[in-house]
């Protein structure tokens, strides 16, 4: 079925001269029902069957707007249904839209090359038990734990303020990745097993990955906060990208789940340092904790 020439802007170009002269209908004067209308009439004259002329119209980005039914019904003739959304924007996408869907196809098919510690079969599969020893040292769970004691242990004021901003920053990062998994649900990858040791409701998605926004945070929270050597320092990033590696080899993320971890953790240690607190600025908390 021969479709109707377009302009670049993916508007019919077989209508009358006047079309350009800015009258009403012309696209010059954004009438886009009366602009389909007369694209009809001209197939008409050239001896179309009308039908088909509707079908080609259907499928004009300009239709899309929805207002050609109303135009094109006759007295004697039923408008035809609307597109639904999902047809239109399958018939029109975006730039944007063209660009995510290719990234989503390289994430998908990238994700799966590496995830190589899937399961005990996969081909790195012996590697698994370390990938999950790894997994563990990235966990909430043993963090918190960790940050409480030494809080508990401190005798120094110096030292209950970091402890009590990287309890702050543990906080902050769990609840702000339980948002966005909540909000994004983006499930798992198909081939994760899952047996990860304690996890939260929202961990049945995967957006964005919990264990490289802890990564990220807790690596640029120690190269802030503790003095260590040039070995030790390199260590805590190594650690950092190594976990977030192993999120996609172990199959529990997608390399923009990680990638976006990484990026979020980044960011809300800027937040951690913005509202760093202090006994000056929370007194109250400083109190009451000396007091137990
Ligand atoms: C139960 C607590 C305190 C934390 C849950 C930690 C956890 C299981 C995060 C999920 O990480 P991924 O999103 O990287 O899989």
């Amino acid at each position: 079925m021969p479709s109707p020439r377009r302009s670049v802007e993916g508007r019919p170009l077989g209508v009358s001269a006047s079309s350009s002269s800015g009258s009403p209908g012309s696209p010059a004067h954004g009438g886009g029902s009366r602009f389909e209308f007369q694209s009809l009439l001209s197939s008409r004259a050239t001896g179309v069957d009308p039908a088909c002329a509707r079908l080609r119209a259907s499928e004009s980005p300009v239709h899309c707007r929805g207002s050609f039914p109303q135009a094109a019904a006759g007295p004697s003739q039923a408008p035809p249904p609307p597109l639904p959304e999902e047809d239109r924007m399958d018939l029109n996408p975006s730039f944007l839209g063209i660009a995510l869907r290719s990234l989503l196809a390289i994430d998908l098919w990238l994700s799966k090359k590496l995830g190589v510690c899937a399961g005990e079969s996969s081909s790195w599969g012996s590697v698994r038990p370390l990938m999950k020893l790894l997994e563990i040292s990235g966990h909430g769970i043993p963090w918190l734990v960790g940050t409480l004691y030494c809080l508990c242990r401190s005798d120094s004021w110096a030292g209950r303020e970091v402890l009590m901003n990287l309890l702050f920053a543990l906080l902050l990062d769990l609840l702000l990745v339980a948002l966005i998994k909540g909000l994004v649900r983006r499930r798992r990858p198909a081939h994760n097993q899952m047996d990860m040791f304690v996890t939260l409701s929202v961990d049945k998605y995967s957006f964005p990955s919990g264990h490289a926004t802890r990564a990220a945070l807790m690596s640029r929270f120690i190269l802030n906060h503790l003095v260590l050597a040039i070995p030790l320092r390199v260590l805590v990033v190594l650690w950092a990208f190594v976990l977030g590696l192993s999120r996609v080899m172990l199959g529990r993320h997608n390399v923009t789940d990680v990638a976006f971890g990484f990026f979020l953790g980044y960011m809300q240690y800027s937040i951690v340092d913005y509202c760093w607190l202090s006994p000056h600025n929370a007194p109250v908390l400083f109190l009451l904790w000396s007091q137990q």
